[in-house]
């Protein structure tokens, strides 16, 4: 008779503690505490204005671009606080993929979008480039559609092709860890779904964190769900924990269509 392993959780690979942020003198997030696991995809959710996209922003350093602003508390990736002055940034992005709301895709070819950022890390023959380029928009599930056209411009595809472009994009540099800020807000249904199901697929490999403002959509692809209010991480669990069941009447409001 054979046994099967017993089930393990994935572990934590972002973990937050008491993580503040700041616009200036504006509180944006306030003692958020919160974990996302390996290999998972877990939605953020909550009303416009909690802090979604300020949270996901910190944990690649995004807003160190800007000088007003600042995190504190600790963020740690695989154990490492990537708050601490002296990481490596460079070194934290590079594992770290990201899409934004609006497909952002270079004015290149399709093919130089997503070649682009693998020729800054690595020296690859044509060959080799060619088969990182083609694995990536495979993965993204675009190859299909794209591979006659390699060389044309990638502002010519539709805004779905153009948001699972940015995916090949970013899974490309071979990250560990995707951040997608509402990845569908500009699509519609059709799109939506492939998304979606790439998302699922991505799932076995990544550790996903998703904003979205579309609870069926959080329903559908989340492992786990985080629901965010007035800058306050307030409670997470699996969908059916925060749908059905939910503990917080602020969480309860919410889901039940009370506000946002
Ligand atoms: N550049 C900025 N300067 C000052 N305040 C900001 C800035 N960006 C965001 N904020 C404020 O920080 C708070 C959180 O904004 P954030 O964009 O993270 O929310 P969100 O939950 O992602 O919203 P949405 O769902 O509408 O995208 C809001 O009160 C917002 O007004």
């Amino acid at each position: 008779m054979s046994t099967s392993p017993p089930h393990r959780p994935p572990a934590d690979k972002i973990v937050m503690h008491d993580v503040n942020f700041f616009y200036g003198a504006v509180q944006a997030l306030h003692d958020v505490n919160l974990s996302f696991p390996d290999r998972s995809v877990t939605a953020l959710i909550g009303p416009s204005g909690c802090g979604k996209t300020t949270l996901i922003r910190i944990i690649n350093r995004l807003f160190d671009m800007y000088p007003d602003q600042r995190a504190t508390g600790t963020v740690l990736v695989d154990g490492e606080d990537i708050l601490d002055p002296g990481i490596n940034v460079a070194r934290l992005r590079a594992r770290i993929g990201m899409t934004f709301q609006r497909p952002n895709p270079f004015p290149m070819s399709i093919h130089e979008n997503v070649a682009f950022g693998i020729a800054l890390h690595h020296d690859l023959s044509r060959s080799e480039m060619d088969a990182r380029v083609e694995a990536a928009l495979r993965d993204a599930a675009l190859w299909d559609e794209v591979k006659e056209i390699l060389d044309h411009s990638a502002l010519d595809l539709s805004g779905g092709q153009q948001q699972r472009l940015c995916i090949a994009r970013a899974i490309a540099l071979r990250p560990e860890i995707l951040l997608f800020d509402e990845p569908c807000a500009a699509l519609d249904p059709v799109s939506t779904a492939r998304i979606e199901d790439l998302i699922d697929d991505l799932r076995r490999r990544y550790c996903v964190v998703i904003v979205t403002h579309n609870m069926e959509q959080a329903a559908r692809v989340a492992d786990r769900v985080a629901f965010m209010y007035l800058g306050e991480a307030i409670e997470t669990g699996s969908a059916e924990d925060i749908f059905i069941r939910p503990k917080d009447p602020r969480t309860r409001d919410y889901v039940t269509g009370r506000f946002g």
